[in-house]
């Protein structure tokens, strides 16, 4: 069998991005290798949204560059990378709805879109919540029906953006589970969040911003045991830096 194309390394390259005459990513710049979770954290405000929306095509950069391996990140015209957003966006459908629908909007005929969507609810326990209403369902439940759903594209990069912000412990927990899963089957990560406790349980790096811009890129049990810069260490030591 051949191997898949990778769209990997994404290289991100002096990145800039202004808004309201303000420059809210200074000149990132960072390589994404195949495989691992790469946590990018910070305080509010720091860029890492942006970063992620300006790495997946949601935004246009001012300066910079972000670039893939495969034309704009597809694979025979199809893009594989996908984003989960700290607040699910759902059509007013079921859930079953929700996930055929983002298989349409990427082209797939209907025979795989049931198979595809049938494997998704199933993987991501969502079987029994298939004809609930996504709009109705809990914020956890929204939240595993998102990753799901991204799933069901087959993404080579997931990009999330504190996917666990609004959510309980538990559902926090299940999320986590999900996450390394899907790194251990060999799906490349980068993900946004402020929480540290999740950043230690999960990353195998950290891209470190303050203020829009990078700070540290380490290896995430170098970063969490010996961060170079005082903006890190104040950051890991709880205070506040803005
Ligand atoms: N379209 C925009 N116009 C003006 N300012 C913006 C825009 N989008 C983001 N910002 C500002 O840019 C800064 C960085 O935003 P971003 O959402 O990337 O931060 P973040 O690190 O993800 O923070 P948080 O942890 O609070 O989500 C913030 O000060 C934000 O208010």
């Amino acid at each position: 069998m051949r191997d898949t194309p990778s769209i990997l390394p994404l290289t991100v390259t002096d990145l800039v991005f202004e808004a309201g005459g303000r420059r809210l990513v200074d000149r990132i710049g960072f390589t994404v290798a195949r495989g691992g979770l790469t946590v990018l954290i910070g305080p509010n405000g720091s860029g890492k949204s942006l970063t992620l929306r300006l790495c997946h095509g949601l935004l246009t950069p001012a300066a910079g560059t972000v670039s893939w391996a495969a034309e704009l990140g597809t694979i025979a015209g199809v893009k594989r990378h996908a984003m989960v957003f700290q607040k699910p966006v759902m059509l007013r459908r079921s859930a079953r709805a929700n996930i055929l629908h983002a298989l349409a909007a990427a082209g797939l005929g209907r025979g795989e879109r049931a198979e595809r969507c049938a494997e998704a609810l199933e993987r991501f326990g969502l079987g029994v919540l298939a004809d609930r209403p996504a709009r109705l369902m809990s914020g956890g439940e929204q939240q595993r029906l998102a990753i799901a759903r991204a799933w069901a594209l087959r993404p080579q990069v997931l990009f999330l953006d504190e996917p666990t912000s609004q959510l309980d412990p538990g559902a926090t927990r299940q999320i986590e589970e999900m996450l390394a899963a899907l790194r251990g089957e060999g799906m490349t990560l980068v993900m946004a969040t402020h929480d540290m406790g999740q950043a230690r349980r999960l990353a195998d790096r950290v891209l470190f911003l303050h203020r829009g811009r990078l700070v540290e890129d380490a290896e995430a049990h170098a970063f969490f045991t010996g961060p170079d810069s005082p903006e890190a260490r104040a950051f890991i030591a709880g205070d506040i830096v803005w």
